[in-house]
């Protein structure tokens, strides 16, 4: 991995560990709290792409579960992962990755409602449905009550992935931060030729 590339996953993470300052908890209704890393989450695969955007969400989560204090409220360990919050914590690799390949195949033609819509697909039904599965087997609450809890989770998050994706677009046009092929770049790799 090239040095620009460490640092870009490291800010992120500093970046989703500092959102996890914003933590709201309402225990008689849900244990999994409301957090601002979501929007991290988000902003990791539209912003960095889906390799360095899953690889540095997938570092992010193997630290926090050998104990480094990175989750919101400053929570760690491995703890956590046998938890009700543990299937949503462990979705994030992956929702960014669906989110930051989503935001490549469009990288040419990448307007606000499209990465709303990713970040909606990646970000909140992936995660949802991961985090509320493993939720229900964890607490043998059925999954439909487990659904309903979780609805809880869902204007914030809708907020979040419009958030992420003013930025991830104003960003994409100003500073690009993933380098994806031009078409007229992949046409000649196809074909075998060098530009
Ligand atoms: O830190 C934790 O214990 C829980 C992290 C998981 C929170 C989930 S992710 C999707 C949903 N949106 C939120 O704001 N919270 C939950």
């Amino acid at each position: 991995m090239s040095t620009r590339n460490l640092v870009m996953a490291a800010l992120m993470m500093a970046i989703i560990a500092a959102l996890g300052l914003v933590k709201i908890s309402f225990p008689l209704f849900n244990e999994v709290p409301i957090t601002g890393q979501t929007l991290g989450i988000m902003l990791a695969g539209a912003l960095l792409g889906a390799r360095l955007g899953g690889l540095s969400v997938a570092a992010f989560v193997a630290l926090a579960a050998v104990g480094v204090p990175l989750l919101a409220g400053g929570r760690g360990g491995i703890g956590v992962f046998a938890s009700a919050s543990g299937g949503w914590v462990l979705s994030w690799p992956l929702a960014a990755y669906l989110i930051g390949y989503m935001v490549e195949k469009s990288w040419y033609s990448l307007r606000t409602w499209k990465v709303i819509l990713f970040n909606i697909l990646g970000g909140i039904v992936v995660v949802y449905v991961i985090g509320m599965a493993y939720q229900a087997a964890l607490t043998g609450v059925p999954f439909y009550t487990v659904a309903i809890k979780s609805m809880i989770f869902l204007p914030g998050d809708l907020l979040k992935a419009a958030v992420a994706a003013v930025i991830a677009v104003r960003l994409r046009y100003a500073y690009p931060l993933i380098q994806v092929a031009a078409p007229s770049d992949r046409f000649s790799e196809q074909r075998g030729q060098t530009l």
